[in-house]
């Protein structure tokens, strides 16, 4: 099986949890993208949705999906994205598609977090995958100096703006041990939007597409 049919086996399975007819939160990425082609077979169930990319917003306004402001909403029962890496307490490490900020948001606003991907992303320690940062631009040098001295390797993303208009810094070389310290400390650096890393608030539960079906993984 490839990882692309395990994702898609993940995202079909959370079909599951789309159980009132309210908005419904959408993340982004290849694996989002199949929950979206998912949604669009129950879009007369639900309200509509808030994406967390213009890109999403694309592909939900294709299917014929209402997206809406987040503003204009006062609760999303349901948020599902992907995730580059998740540990076993379903800490997150986001945004290898420049997403994150309003990934955030949605997140932070949802009642439930459910994260769909390919067993692939599941890790024991966070790091491995670099950690995407989003910075004002006119802070990108300062800010990648400050992450040297916590001791990442940061990498500009070239030819990358965000849907924020910023820009995106890739932190290599680190063991994530501590996540909820490392996302307040990379936060506390003037100029950073936000980081990749959702520590602060996890997922709620993961669907990890495997060679076996779709597992179901809970918090530790
Ligand atoms: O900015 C992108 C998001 O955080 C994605 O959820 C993450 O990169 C995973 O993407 P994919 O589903 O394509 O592996």
């Amino acid at each position: 099986m490839t990882a692309d049919e395990m994702k898609k086996q993940a995202a079909w399975s959370a079909l599951e949890y789309i159980t009132t007819d309210g908005v419904v939160g959408v993340g982004t990425g290849s694996t989002v993208n199949h929950f979206i082609d998912a949604l669009a077979t129950i879009k007369g169930r639900i309200e509509g949705a808030v994406s967390s990319s213009n890109a999403s917003t694309q592909r939900l306004k294709d299917y014929g999906i209402h997206v809406f402001d987040l503003n204009e909403v006062k609760e999303v029962a349901v948020y599902v994205d992907g995730a580059d890496e998740s540990n076993h307490n379903l800490q997150l490490v986001k945004g290898g598609g420049g997403a994150l900020t309003r990934e955030k948001i949605i997140a932070a606003v949802a009642d439930k977090f459910v994260c769909i991907a390919d067993a692939t992303k599941l890790v024991d320690v966070l790091g491995k995958f670099p950690l995407p940062v989003e910075v004002i631009p006119m802070a990108r040098s300062y800010v990648a100096r400050e992450i040297v001295k916590l001791g990442g390797q940061p990498v500009y993303r070239e030819g990358v703006i965000t849907d924020n208009h910023n820009v995106i810094l890739d932190v290599h070389g680190l063991d994530i041990m501590e996540p909820i310290k490392l996302e307040k400390k990379l936060n506390d650096i003037v100029g950073v939007v936000t980081n990749g890393l959702f520590a602060m608030r996890p997922a709620d539960v993961l669907l990890l597409g495997t060679e076996n079906g779709t597992q179901t993984v809970n918090p530790k």
